[in-house]
């Protein structure tokens, strides 16, 4: 429960400030007097009773509707979208979807669920031209877009914002600080403030605190939140078997480490002679964040001001180096030489064929004997016939080898990695299982060396297509599969890494156990990794539960 409901036993309360406005009254949307009497709950799928409850609730408060990822809350929000615009004839609704990909496949699984009239919708995201979205705004009942594209149209009136009388609001997790969720409620309520608010999300928040924000920042009156062991949807979810397989380091990667310590030791070291960093562990346990932090917060501010230049510049110089090579050792430890040997390609490209502004220092490390040696080796060992480069890619590889030896190739796998490079590795490391396995990368529209790095829209569109029919049948994506994809054939889901966010573990794994039981495979690197990962683990159930049980 929202608002004033306070105090019972020791539950934090959830509250909608008051400083805020109140949560919007519709009425003044002209109804249609005969259609209101009535709300329609359709009987195509099999009656839930809890989807039954959040839609009488979100119909008549803003909800924030929570449950367990793959349980219907599309189907909750096209039985709303379908009776508010049955009540308001004249009124617009639009569905926000923060992946371009899924706006798509949001709108065909509304149609789907209630039988809208296919000529009331619209998929804005194409490469649409602003004077097209005019027109489609207007001839339009129901638009489904990425908030981006919401609020420019918002802001520049291309979208007629006194006509919207419900928005919904799709992984509304994302609603806090500026993100276009929270910019589009503040623009909409200044010219038309009554409008209802749905918004749906399988993992609200990794703390009380960022909930509470969804809540501030949606004019959220009304909070729905069922976990997997709430009574009402138990019986509804899927089995999902969760594996955690912890790697060690193997030689190669500990032989390519000693390359790498060897690059960045006389670094650190000069760095904690100067007073700039200090560190007790070995220069190979500093994490890059550490570096980063300690530079832009300590350093720079209170140090940095206090030298003479010259020595200011090398000191930012050993920064920038220290943080670069911890950065790809980092990657090596995680994700293996194939992406640690990208990273160090790309800083070579960009030190001596870039127009960038690149220090002497920097300069003076990418020509070194040592860098160039390391640089040699990793050349050497990708090339070798069947090259690995990872104790995580050998057991990627022999899992899903077994996995379509007992499933069968009509069975579906998503692998997730959040790094692109390692993307490239993952589907290199499946090659010799062609044809049975059928792969595909799966990545966003913007990346970092040219177009070889990203995928269009369209591309990313054909990708799902050919995945949902089976032309594919493993994905290897990055965060842009993370939210949403609703492929019912995933048998198994691969985690090449473990996100310190919670909630996109939570969402990875939610891309199995749609319609039938599912498999989720945990890769771990020995230490740091596997430590973090179950340390946040215990800190989001804790957390999860206290939100569940929040009044
Ligand atoms: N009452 C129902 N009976 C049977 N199947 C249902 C029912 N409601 C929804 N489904 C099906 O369950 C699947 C998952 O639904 P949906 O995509 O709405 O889940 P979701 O809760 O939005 O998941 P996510 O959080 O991952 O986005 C869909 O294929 C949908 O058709």
């Amino acid at each position: 429960m929202v608002g004033g409901d306070s105090g019972r036993g020791s539950a934090p309360t959830y509250v909608v400030p008051q400083s805020l406005p109140k949560p919007p009254d519709i009425r003044p949307h002209q109804h249609d007097p005969d259609e209101v009497l009535t709300w329609i709950y359709p009987t195509n799928l099999p009656v839930r009773a809890y989807q039954l409850d959040i839609v009488r609730r979100s119909l008549f408060q803003n909800t924030l509707v929570s449950l367990p990822t793959g349980l219907g809350k599309t189907f909750i929000a096209a039985v709303v979208l379908s009776n508010h615009l049955r009540w308001f004839p004249k009124s617009r609704a639009v569905f926000m979807v923060p992946t371009k990909p899924l706006v798509a496949q949001q709108m065909e699984s509304v149609w789907r669920s209630v039988g809208m009239p296919v000529s009331w919708t619209v998929d804005m995201t194409g490469q649409m031209s602003p004077p097209q979205r005019a027109l489609a705004w207007r001839a339009k009942r129901l638009v489904f877009c990425t908030p981006q594209t919401f609020e420019n149209d918002l802001k520049s009136s291309t979208a007629p914002a006194e006509s919207f009388s419900l928005l919904v609001f799709d992984e509304a997790h994302r609603a806090t600080g500026n993100y276009s969720y929270c910019e589009i409620i503040k623009l909409l309520y200044r010219r038309n403030p009554q409008f209802r608010v749905l918004a749906l999300s399988a993992t609200p928040g990794s703390s009380q605190q960022a909930v509470q924000s969804v809540i501030t920042n949606l004019l959220i009156s009304a909070a729905e939140i069922r976990s997997e062991a709430h009574p009402d949807v138990a019986p509804y979810v899927q089995d999902r078997k969760k594996e955690i397989i912890v790697t060690k380091e193997d030689e190669i990667v500990a032989a390519v480490k000693g390359l790498l310590v060897k690059l960045l030791d006389p670094i650190i070291a000069r760095l904690t002679r100067n007073k700039a960093f200090h560190t007790r562990s070995v220069s190979e346990s500093v994490a890059p964040a550490a570096l980063l932090q300690h530079r832009d917060k300590t350093w720079r501010p209170q140090v940095k001001p206090t030298l003479p230049t010259a020595q200011a510049h090398a000191i930012e110089a050993d920064f920038g180096n220290a943080i670069s090579l911890s950065h790809a050792l980092q990657n090596l430890l995680q994700f293996g030489v194939g992406t640690c040997r990208a990273d160090l390609l790309r800083w070579q490209e960009e030190t001596n064929n870039s127009d960038k502004y690149v220090t002497k220092a920097r300069r003076d490390l990418v020509n070194s004997a040592d860098f160039t040696q390391l640089i040699d080796n990793l050349n050497s060992l990708v090339a070798q016939p069947g090259f690995m480069g990872h104790p995580k890619l050998t057991k990627v590889s022999q899992i899903v080898r077994e996995h379509f030896t007992t499933c069968g190739q009509d069975s579906k796998v998503i692998i997730f990695s959040t790094i692109r490079s390692s993307v490239d590795e993952i589907v290199r490391s499946l090659e010799d299982q062609q044809p049975t396995v059928r792969v595909s990368v799966f990545i966003g529209q913007s990346g970092s060396s040219g177009k070889r790095d990203r995928m269009t829209q369209n591309e990313q569109m054909k990708v799902l297509e050919k995945f949902q029919a089976g032309d594919y049948n493993v994905l290897v994506a990055t965060c842009i599969g993370e939210e949403g994809l609703d492929i019912g054939e995933v048998d198994l889901i691969i985690n090449y890494d473990s996100q310190s966010s919670p909630i996109r573990m939570t969402q990875r794994i939610g891309r199995t156990g749609r319609k039938r039981e599912g498999r989720v495979v945990m890769l771990l690197q020995e230490g740091k990794e596997e430590r973090a990962y179950r340390d946040s683990e215990t800190r989001y159930r804790n957390v999860q539960r206290a939100i569940e049980n929040a009044k």
